[in-house]
């Protein structure tokens, strides 16, 4: 079934909405939330039991995760960071990251590790993706900046592959998002006030 223009533009609609609403947010703020998501997702059962985790880094207001990343690299976990595919459009690799990673721009001006085939990571060995987002509802279904790069990261979650957490700003959650088929509901989003689960 297709959608109607006026289904596409009701999702950029609340893209560009959204991304204002965390952009708004004062530096205070941001570092306040980010100390607060770190606790919460520290505190996580699935991050404790968790080897290998998937961060992001921040950009356009999102939840700053740079103190959460202190936090896990202290307590001994394996990390790494989503890089735009070479030549795989709308596609990520995931790829290890230490304090010593060699960290590049790439084309969404986003930074990421500059590209070493020997330090690219399967899905399979990832325990934990937290997944970046635009908007999330009150269902667990997710928004992100349009690429479809984490729908297609995350479509088989299910049949073993590793567990999506969401991490958000509270002022990120809306009622009820236009859903797409290929949408993958989350099934926590973790926020500074809480943690969400379906
Ligand atoms: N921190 C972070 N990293 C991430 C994501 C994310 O949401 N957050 N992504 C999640 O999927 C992927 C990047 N996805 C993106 C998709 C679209 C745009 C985008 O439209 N950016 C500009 C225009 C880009 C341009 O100059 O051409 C914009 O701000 O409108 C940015 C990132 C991988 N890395
Ligand atoms: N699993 C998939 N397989 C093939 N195409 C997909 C898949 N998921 C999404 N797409 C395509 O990607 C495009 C962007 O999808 P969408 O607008 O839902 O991205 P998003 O969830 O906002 O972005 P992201 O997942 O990168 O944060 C759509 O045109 C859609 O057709």
């Amino acid at each position: 079934m297709s959608h109607t223009p006026q289904f596409a533009s009701a999702r950029q609609n609340i893209r560009t909405e959204i991304r204002q609403r965390r952009k708004n947010l004062t530096a205070y703020q941001q570092a306040q939330f980010a100390l607060q998501a770190a606790d919460r997702v520290a505190a996580h059962p699935k991050i404790h039991s968790a080897k290998t985790i998937s961060v992001f880094l921040s950009f356009d207001g999102e939840l700053d995760t740079a103190p959460l990343i202190q936090r896990l690299w202290q307590e001994g976990k394996e990390l790494c960071l989503p890089v735009l595919h070479p030549f795989s459009p709308h596609h990520l690799l995931f790829l290890r990251y230490t304090p010593e990673t060699p960290l590049v721009r790439n084309r969404l001006k986003i930074l990421e590790p500059q590209l070493d085939v020997t330090q690219v990571l399967p899905l399979s060995q990832l325990d934990i993706i937290l997944t970046p987002l635009v908007a999330f509802d009150c269902y667990g279904q997710r928004l992100g900046m349009g690429g479809g790069f984490y729908d297609r990261t995350l479509e088989h979650w299910q049949d073993g592959g590793p567990y999506p957490i969401g991490l958000a700003h509270d002022c990120q959650q809306v009622d009820a998002l236009p859903v797409e088929h290929w949408d993958v509901p989350l099934p926590q989003v973790i926020t500074p006030g809480k943690v969400w689960t379906w």
